[in-house]
């Protein structure tokens, strides 16, 4: 029998996992613990299955894999045979042909308990559903006395589980999360856990994971909040930490200490961090040396030039100007003098010869047609077979560049300017890069590795952007101006508002129906294209799943 504690010292691990490697995930938990023991902490708190990594998706059904998961928690329960805090941890559990997104309680040296998460997000970018099966009403862990309520993640986003828990006897909510980063996240999340808060009266810790994982970046910012709602701590955003919150039993329940609290990112300085954080995991979960990019004098190259060097260092960026006889000699200029900025190896290879070859070959069976789009896409194929001739060369990923607003339009080149592994702007609209530029040059992400202050000339931020592939060419040209287009598109994507919504809010019916014409005929596009960083509510690729064959037309009155 267990003495009740009247004080419990937890322990918040906010760590970055990596999806699938369980023996450095029990590494990771193992010295998690040490520090925690230095701390004096009771107990301490894992995210979500964090000894699979979130997301595991389809790898959980992999017996292989959760035998891999089980072995490690039990070494991680052997250890606790040393006396030292318990451990709250996330695994998938494999009970005969069930599969659970559990938590083990680790104590003893032995598993002293297990709950299992009810409710399975299924919406978004989840889809746990796919792979887990729901637990049974969940009933409190006896953490060293104290009757410890473990809802996990979207557990606490209705209020059935906590409901349970509560009448079941928890005194105390700790809560393990795999929460990714979206814009205005933080609000959301307080909202949810204030709201189990005021329902209960017990203290709730909320402990998320921080890093890239594929599309998605998790920001960790985990907090405690006290049974009268008040916020007691807080974790900063997007970067590991450790920190211990102290509960007191009290007369009227139990309560928590105020500790630290990590004041949060504003929206766009958030957004430039997930994107470098989720850059840098990619490159080294992935174990890439390096980044290879075209630079063009353009805002979106020299962009993701900045969040790469931010990444990795310059020394592992490798920015190339392509030039062919459309590139301006402003451009070239506003290319060398970024890449000098950002203190990047950088190299011209002009591609007239790959251009002019390859027209040569095509000339017989182009003989007396019109030039068009199909020169010009030979300038970018020729750009991208060369970028990825780098890559093979010397091992660096190549980043592509294209920013939301042409990803949704299919303003890009398939095997051209497409071409690529990751897509550090995929989920930024045309007129958030600009805005983020203009951030950049004043304020860079705590542990950036780029040089402090300008790093992106002036003048590749207020000329017109132009895809250089023929005289004179603006995006302009082809596309409505930014802001009417970003809004439009984001009343499509975001919002999936009716073309007649989108006239309503000022647009011309031509224009939006022009652009959701141009967004639904991409859609073969994008399921082609690299990955990259979810930043938005809505994403392309796990968010928003568009079918390319699709006979549904929304039309205007
Ligand atoms: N439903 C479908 N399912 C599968 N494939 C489909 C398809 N519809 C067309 N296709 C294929 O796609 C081809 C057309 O796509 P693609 O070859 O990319 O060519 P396309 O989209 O016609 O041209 C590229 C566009 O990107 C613009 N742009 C903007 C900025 C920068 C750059 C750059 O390159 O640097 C380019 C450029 O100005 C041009 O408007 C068709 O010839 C056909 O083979
Ligand atoms: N002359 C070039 N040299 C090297 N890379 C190029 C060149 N032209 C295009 N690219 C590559 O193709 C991508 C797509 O071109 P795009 O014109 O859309 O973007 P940008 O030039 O960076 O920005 P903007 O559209 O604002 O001019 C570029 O980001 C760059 O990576
Ligand atoms: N892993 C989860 O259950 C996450 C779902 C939850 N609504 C969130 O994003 O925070």
């Amino acid at each position: 029998m267990t003495v009740a504690h009247d004080n419990l010292r937890i322990a918040v691990a906010q760590l970055n996992p990596v999806v699938g490697d369980t023996g450095g995930n029990l590494s990771r938990a193992r010295e998690a613990r040490r520090e925690a023991a230095l701390l004096q902490a009771d107990v301490i708190l894992f995210p979500e299955l964090f000894l699979a990594g979130y997301s595991p998706e389809d790898l959980v059904l992999r017996p292989s894999f959760t035998d891999a998961v089980a072995k490690a928690r039990d070494e991680l329960a052997r250890d606790t045979a040393d006396g030292g805090p318990a451990v709250l941890i996330g695994l998938p559990v494999r009970e005969g042909d069930r599969l659970y997104n559990a938590v083990a309680l680790l104590d003893g040296g032995q598993v002293a308990g297990q709950t299992r998460k009810v409710d399975l997000p299924n919406y978004g970018v989840f889809d746990e559903k796919r792979v887990f099966d729901s637990g049974p009403v969940p009933q409190p862990l006896d953490v060293r006395g104290v009757r410890v309520g473990v809802p996990v993640c979207e557990d606490i986003w209705k209020p059935g589980p906590v409901a349970e828990l509560k009448a079941a006897g928890a005194e105390l909510l700790l809560v393990p999360n795999g929460s990714p980063y979206r814009r205005g996240v933080d609000d959301e999340r307080t909202a949810v856990a204030g709201a189990r808060v005021a329902e209960s009266a017990l203290p709730l810790v909320y402990v998320n994971q921080i890093g890239g994982q594929d599309e998605l970046v998790f920001d960790g910012a985990s907090f405690a909040l006290d049974a009268d709602g008040s916020l007691a701590a807080r974790l900063p955003a997007f970067k590991e930490a450790i920190a211990v919150i102290e509960a007191r039993r009290t007369d009227a329940g139990w309560r928590l200490e105020t500790g630290t609290v990590a004041a949060l990112l504003p929206a766009d300085e958030a957004d430039y961090t997930a994107c470098v954080l989720g850059l840098r995991d990619y490159v080294e979960k992935n174990r890439f040396p390096s980044v290879v990019l075209g630079l063009s004098g353009g805002i979106d190259s020299a962009l993701a030039a900045a969040v790469a060097v931010d990444a990795l260092g310059a020394e592992r960026v490798h920015c190339v100007m392509l030039p062919y006889r459309f590139t301006a000699g402003e451009s070239l200029e506003d290319a060398a003098a970024c890449a000098q900025k950002l203190g990047v190896r950088y190299d011209v290879l002009p591609i007239a010869q790959a251009v002019e070859g390859l027209e040569a070959t095509l000339a017989p069976v182009f003989a007396g047609l019109y030039r068009d789009v199909t020169e010009e896409n030979l300038q970018s194929r020729a750009r991208g077979t060369i970028l990825m001739a780098l890559s093979n060369k010397f091992g660096g990923m190549v980043l592509t560049t294209g920013n939301k607003s042409e990803v949704s339009v299919g303003y890009a080149t398939l095997y051209g300017d497409m071409n690529g592994g990751f897509n550090p702007l995929k989920d930024l609209y045309k007129t958030e890069v600009f805005r983020l530029s203009w951030l950049r040059n004043r304020w860079k992400p705590d542990g950036a590795h780029g040089p402090d202050g300008a790093v992106i000339p002036e003048r590749i931020i207020t000329k017109p952007p132009t895809a250089e592939l023929r005289e004179n060419q603006t995006d302009q040209d082809s596309l409505p101006p930014y802001e009417v287009l970003d809004d439009i598109l984001h009343g499509l994507v975001e919002l999936e508002l009716s073309l007649s919504d989108i006239v309503a809010r000022g647009h011309d019916a031509e224009t939006v129906a022009k652009v959701e014409r141009l967004l639904r005929i991409a859609e073969y596009k994008r399921r082609q294209a690299a990955p990259g960083v979810k930043v938005s509510s809505r994403n392309f690729g796990r968010d928003r799943r568009y079918p390319i064959t699709n006979g549904f037309r929304d039309t205007l009155p």
